[in-house]
Parts: structure tokens; C-alpha cells; sequence
């Protein structure tokens, strides 16, 4: 808990006054907002844009300016976590079922910042990439995710009880790759019909990665 604190008390330095801040979701996200709402306290006036429906109850319910993209298109910062980063600073997100809205968001903002604990940091992604998929294409897409020689595990939420629904109403799905040699060909690959987004962000979206640890953070830069 302590290296979330740390990377998120980091990531606060990097916002200024007036700028609009794309949300990410998660916990370190969740971290990062309280943050962010006592400096609002404090005096400091920003808006942020969260990219899932936990980011936006915890800002609204922090008192924070909400925005969305139809009134600021570009956002000033993205600030998100991820469940893995590898040593080119590629991503693997949606552990929590948030990915296409974060892609999203991440994607429109001027700038992206990854917050993430130490334990997230690996040599090369390594763990089953979180799809969206529309209910209507899972036949398909199962499929041909097994033709790729691949594996497609529908996520099992409370109770194992399948199937866990994302903020948009699709399901979500894990596609076990193996360790992950090319992440470009293989988000490229996972652009199937039916497949609304991956879970693989490629290192060419992120600015930096503020990475928490037990006495600090430390700023990664490309
Ligand atoms: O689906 C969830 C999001 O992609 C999160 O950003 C990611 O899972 C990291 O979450 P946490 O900060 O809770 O480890």
C-alpha cells in the first residue's frame, strides 16, 4: 500500500493549475484521487475526466470537477495504473475489467503517466491480455482466438459467476498468449470484429511511469 501512496504523492507534482486530468481506474487510481481532491481543498482548480464509472462516483463523491470528452476532447494528463509494465514501458491494463475507456482517455490526453507499484514491473508482459468483447461476437471470437493457438477465458466475477460486464455493457475476457515477444503484433492481431479493445497499451501512448516504492517513487521517462 504504501509504494501506491508513494507513486501517487509522486504523480501530484506533475499537475498544474487548470489542467484537465484523464482518470484511470483502479486502486492506485483510486489512490491518486484522494490525493487530488485534498489539494482541491487546498485551492488547486482542475477538472478530470474519469475513464470508468468507480473513477467517476469516487471524483464526484470527492467533490472534484467531472468533464467529459465532448467538453475537453484533449485532455492536459492522463493519469492511470496497470497490471504490468514491460522494461520498453508497453502495458497490459484491464485487470479490473476497465481498458477500453482508459484507452480511450489515455489515447485523447496530451500527455499519459503510468502510476504502478514495483511488483508491476516485469522484463516482458506475461500475463493473459484482457479483451472486451460484444456478446454477440464470443462465438467468433473464441474461435478464431483459438485458431491464433491461443486461449480465451471468460472473466468469472463474485462467486465465479460468469460473466463480468464492463462499464460498456460488453464482456471480458482474458486471451493467454504466453509471454509476450511482440506486443505490437500482438495487439495488432487482437484487432478482431467483435473485439471492441485489448488490454495491451503500447509504449509509443505513455510519457512516463511513476513507479512506487517502499521509500519513494521513482520517474521513468523515455
Ligand atoms: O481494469 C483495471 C485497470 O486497467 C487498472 O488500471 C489496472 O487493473 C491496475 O489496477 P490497480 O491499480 O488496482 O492494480
Amino acid at each position: 500500500m504504501i509504494e501506491k501512496v508513494n507513486c501517487a504523492k509522486k504523480a501530484i507534482e506533475f499537475i498544474e493549475d487548470g489542467m484537465v486530468i484523464g482518470l484511470g481506474s483502479g486502486t492506485t487510481v483510486r489512490v491518486f484521487v484522494e490525493m487530488l481532491a485534498e489539494k482541491v481543498r487546498e485551492g488547486l482548480d482542475v477538472a478530470v475526466i474519469p475513464s470508468s464509472i468507480d473513477s467517476h462516483m469516487l471524483a464526484a463523491e470527492r467533490g472534484l470537477t467531472v468533464m467529459s470528452l465532448l467538453e475537453c476532447p484533449e485532455p492536459d494528463l492522463c493519469v492511470d495504473g496497470a497490471d504490468q509494465v514491460d522494461s520498453e514501458f508497453n502495458l497490459i491494463k484491464g485487470g479490473g475489467g476497465a481498458l477500453t475507456r482508459e484507452k480511450i482517455v489515455a489515447s485523447a490526453s496530451k500527455k499519459f503517466y503510468v502510476i504502478v507499484d514495483e511488483s508491476k514491473m516485469v522484463e516482458r508482459l506475461n500475463m493473459p491480455v484482457p479483451v472486451e468483447i460484444l456478446e454477440f461476437a464470443y462465438g467468433f471470437v473464441n474461435r478464431k482466438i483459438g485458431e491464433m493457438g491461443y486461449a480465451l477465458k471468460l472473466r468469472e466475477g463474485k462467486g465465479k459467476l460468469r460473466p463480468v460486464i464492463s462499464d460498456n455493457g460488453n464482456l471480458i475476457a482474458d486471451v493467454d498468449a504466453g509471454v509476450i515477444e511482440n506486443p505490437e503484433d500482438l495487439e495488432r492481431e487482437l484487432k478482431i470484429p467483435g473485439i471492441v479493445e485489448n488490454g495491451i497499451f503500447l509504449a509509443e501512448m505513455v510519457n512516463g511511469v511513476i513507479v512506487g516504492k517502499k521509500d519513494g517513487a521513482e520517474v521513468l521517462k523515455r
